[in-house]
């Protein structure tokens, strides 16, 4: 038997193994763990990537070095390049280091700054689509090599372009050739590049090595866009059903074990959104030009199905579904689920409600009525976690939050984290679950009781009213803090920038002389979730408002969005 690699040196967490695919069927190299980690831990943090840029136009509220968002976000304008004015930092340091490419693997911004003034002066814009930049910044680095080779040495570029994978062939055979061909005229042109047949067949092949390598690092929440792209880290392959997840802040990326990985196993992450049915699941990885043959696609299992495999379930015992044996049985009728005519149906209704589309905001009430009523079948078989109705439910919260029906938001929002979420992603510490814990506490801080004339115009429920004014919000609120900084390092890093706001609001609510009782116990229970008075006191103060508001989650969509008429009118 061949001894395994070692670890890679500056990775000591990893091992890169296998040979280069040589063929479609084969999935080539693969990195491997060099020990085991627990669910949560981080596996290798990656800090200077060959392609960290914001998002096109993003570019001018995002700093070009550090990619943060914060300074534009705060109302500060960034510093503009005085020489193209198509990048912007957030200060000095930022700039200085972008200039000479500092540190990172990246393209050092004085050869680029050249590139967007050719830019400007061919097409009067500022800004480069973002497979174009990053091929370019590409050519300027092999540019960059061949100054040192004349020097002598110097191929850091070519070798480490070398040795990616970018299924040449396949993009050649694909409709998106020509797309290529175009991008890498474009690139060659502004990066100054003799636009030869030599050249652009390079550029285009580049162009295959980003687009199956990239990470896409835009994160909605925290205002984060573009793409990413590292050698080391592009060598993990894809699962539908991952044991890892790849974070991102700034120019790193945070490679964290999802589940238990142990030595020697490999290490796979998702390159699309896994909860999708499996024809849409197939389509998102044509890109990557093979078949997926992990257990969720062999199989067709959905997310019910996957998530009764999953040993994270006994981790939810501190969360708010901590029932573990009640939260095994998912409500499906498993022969109803299984039924093929059934798994056709999901799918039709999928494309019905074409769930990324982008609805304008005066459509969206007809839109949201529309898609309910599509997804009757799986309302009807409480399949609640499947897409596209759990997409539904996303849409409906930030419907009745632009709407100011705060309560009604609180319980669809309570509904998704406790029957929805869980089963979508099994790990208590996923991102998503932890995000849509804090959507809560934000929500109770804006709820404030309609009152009498209010409360008839809104036409609130009156269960969620009476639920909400029992409840011991502000347990209920530094409960959900508590587990958020439990919780956080292990769904991101230190790094998240979901942490610092929630250590903000729990030392708020914290500071107040009131609260000093409750914080004990709640402390108590967040560092001991075993200890039975604290245990009895979440249950309590937390689980059970969560669950009586969840309650009536469905009534609401129902009367909201089943009658096609708007019932909140503001
Ligand atoms: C980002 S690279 C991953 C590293 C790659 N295996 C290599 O040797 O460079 C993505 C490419 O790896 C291959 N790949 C990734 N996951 C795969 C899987 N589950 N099955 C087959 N091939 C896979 C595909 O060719 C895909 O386009």
């Amino acid at each position: 038997m061949a001894s395994p690699s070692p670890p890679d040196h500056k990775y000591p967490g990893i091992r890169i193994e296998g040979k280069r695919s040589t063929s479609p069927s084969s999935p080539g190299r693969r990195m491997t763990a060099a020990r085991t980690f627990p669910p949560g831990a981080l596996i290798a943090t990656f800090t200077d990537p060959l392609v960290a840029i914001p998002a096109g136009p993003a570019a001018k509220h995002t700093c070009a070095r550090c990619l943060s968002t914060a300074a534009a976000a705060a109302g500060t304008t960034l510093k503009a390049c005085t020489g193209c004015r198509a990048v912007a930092y957030c200060g000095t340091a930022c700039q200085r280091a972008d200039w000479s490419g500092g540190g990172g693997g990246g393209a050092a911004h004085k050869a680029e700054c050249r590139a967007f003034k050719r830019v400007r002066s061919k097409v009067q814009q500022d800004w480069l689509p973002t497979p174009v930049r990053a091929l370019v910044q590409q050519l300027l680095r092999l540019d960059a090599d061949a100054d040192a080779d004349a020097g002598g040495g110097g191929d850091a570029a070519r070798e480490e372009l070398g040795r990616l994978e970018g299924n040449v062939a396949g993009f050649r055979a694909g409709r998106v050739w020509k797309d290529l061909e175009m991008q890498a005229l474009a690139g060659c042109t502004y990066a100054g590049w003799e636009t030869s047949e030599e050249n652009l067949r390079l550029a285009a092949e580049l162009l295959c090595k980003i687009q199956t390598n990239s990470f896409d690092r835009s994160d909605p929440d925290v205002g984060q866009t573009g793409t990413f792209l590292d050698s080391t880290l592009a060598m993990v392959n894809h699962s539908c059903v991952p044991n890892a997840i790849v974070a991102f802040s700034g120019r790193k990326a945070f490679l964290r074990a999802e589940e238990e990985i142990k030595e020697g196993d490999e290490i796979t992450i998702s390159y699309i959104d896994y909860t999708k049915p499996k024809i849409f699941r197939q389509h998102g990885l044509e890109l990557y030009h093979f078949e997926c043959t992990c257990p969720r696609c062999k199989d067709d299992l959905d997310v019910y199905q996957v998530f009764q495999r999953s040993p994270l379930i006994p981790l939810n015992s501190f969360s708010f579904v901590p029932n573990t044996k009640k939260l095994r049985k998912t409500p499906i009728d498993s022969k109803v689920a299984q039924d093929p005519a059934f798994r056709a149906q999901i799918e039709k209704i999928y494309v019905a409600c074409s769930p990324e589309a982008r609805v304008a905001p005066e459509q969206r009430f007809a839109n949201l009525c529309q898609q309910w009523q599509h997804c009757e079948p799986l309302v009807r078989e409480q399949m609640w976690a499947v897409e596209p109705l759990a997409n539904v439910f996303q849409q409906a919260i930030s419907y009745f939050t632009e709407q100011g029906n705060f309560l009604h938001a609180l319980a669809v929002e309570c509904f998704v984290a406790i029957r929805s979420d869980p089963y979508k992603y099994a790990a208590p510490f996923k991102q998503w679950r932890l995000k849509g814990l804090l959507m809560i506490a934000k929500t109770i801080t804006n709820t404030e009781l309609p009152t009498g004339q209010a409360q008839g115009q809104a036409q609130v429920h009156p269960g969620v009213v009476a639920a909400f004014e029992k409840a011991d919000l502000s347990s209920l609120y530094q409960a959900i803090l508590l587990m958020t900084l439990k919780y956080g390092e292990q769904a991101h890093s230190d790094e998240w920038s979901i942490l610092a706001e929630a250590k903000a609001m729990l030392e708020d609510i914290e500071s107040l002389d009131q609260r000093k009782e409750a914080s004990i116990i709640l402390h108590e229970w967040a560092d001991n979730p075993e200890h039975p008075l604290a245990q009895s006191f979440f249950r309590d103060r937390a689980v059970k408002p969560v669950e009586e508001l969840a309650g009536f989650a469905i009534e609401i969509m129902k009367a909201e969005f089943g009658s096609g008429k708007a019932l909140v009118r503001r």
